[in-house]
């Protein structure tokens, strides 16, 4: 398998530092479709990721109990809700952004899996997927050939479990995993430690994080770090690379100051203003 060994070299060959003259207009429009009742936090660790990461502009698709609080969490926002109050029903939105996150929090509820269903029938603008969206996923196998190319997965390993089936080896979970890749021509983030990001039959190995990433939230906020950078005009394969590069890094510089066990997802979203400038000063 003889994975890429994703390092500082590595990321600043795919690293694009910031136009002085660009505007909130050109820096990306994502789209956050995330939350249900009592997993609203999810929406809000994501959007919050994804504003940190350099999205120009980002907009949150949450069930009607979202509203206030997205709204109140994070004023920098914009706010569509769907119908319902609990959950999502039916994803509808009249913005054009140029990413989507879909999944964190969104519960496994039956108009949620049919909601998911029409938005990939409809959809073809370039998509991170996880949590939930994964699970009806795997519980609707024949919609995986519905993702546009190289739409990036972010399973942790109970959700790869669900996707490809059980394993015996971590040979088989990679060849498995490869096989998938290849099916349905898309970039399957294998979330743990390390993570590995699979495109095709290249695999690559991240060198950054640490034990305080295994907190509630840090994978939320890791679909909106990736989900900017995608609306950011990165590669599908960049953005990958980058955001779980960056999302490492975080733990990395804050470790001192938190240690393993205070560290929570929040303290991801305030360091990754170091961890870019860590890029910065590289240069
Ligand atoms: N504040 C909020 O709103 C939050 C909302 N959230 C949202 O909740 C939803 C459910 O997500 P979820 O991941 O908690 O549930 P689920 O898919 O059943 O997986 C859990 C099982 O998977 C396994 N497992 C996980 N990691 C593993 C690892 N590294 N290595 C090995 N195994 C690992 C482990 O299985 P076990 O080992 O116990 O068999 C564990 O019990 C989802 O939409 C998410 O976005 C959360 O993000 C929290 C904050
Ligand atoms: N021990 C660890 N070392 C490094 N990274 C970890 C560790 N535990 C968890 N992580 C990272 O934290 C994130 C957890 O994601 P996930 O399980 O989806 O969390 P959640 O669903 O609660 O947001 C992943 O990016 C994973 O790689
Ligand atoms: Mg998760």
């Amino acid at each position: 398998m003889n994975p890429i060994y994703i390092d500082q070299n590595e990321i600043l060959k795919r690293y694009k530092p910031i136009d002085a003259h660009t505007h909130k207009g050109i820096q990306g429009h994502a789209l956050i479709i995330a939350g249900s009742y009592g997993k609203i936090g999810a929406a809000v660790l994501a959007v919050k990721g994804c504003l940190r990461t350099g999205c120009g502009l980002v907009t949150a698709f949450v069930p009607k109990c979202g509203y206030q609080i997205v709204q109140i969490a994070i004023p920098e926002a914009m706010v569509l809700t769907d119908v319902e109050k609990k959950h999502i029903s039916a994803i509808v939105f009249d913005i054009k952004p140029q990413a989507i996150g879909i999944g964190p929090g969104i519960g496994q509820e039956e108009p949620t899996q049919k909601a998911l269903h029409e938005f990939l029938i409809a959809n073809n603008i370039p998509l991170v997927v996880d949590a939930d969206a994964l699970n009806i996923l795997s519980k609707n196998r024949s919609w995986l050939t519905l993702l546009p190319s190289k739409t990036i997965l972010t399973p942790h390993p109970k959700e790869l479990e669900r996707l490809i089936g059980e394993w015996d080896s971590e040979e088989e979970k990679f060849q498995k995993t490869i096989d998938f890749s290849l099916h349905y021509d898309v970039i399957v983030v294998m979330k743990g430690a390390p993570t590995y990001i699979i495109d095709a039959e290249t695999v690559y190995r991240n060198s950054t994080g640490n034990a305080a990433l295994a907190t509630a939230g840090s994978g939320d906020v890791l679909t909106g770090i990736i989900t900017s950078l995608l609306a950011q005009s990165y590669e599908p394969i960049d953005a990958a690379i980058l955001g779980v590069y960056l999302h490492g890094l975080t733990a990395d510089i804050a470790l001192p100051e938190t240690g393993h066990q205070a560290f929570i997802a929040s303290d991801i979203i305030s360091n990754i203003g170091k961890a870019y400038l860590s890029l910065e000063n590289l240069e």
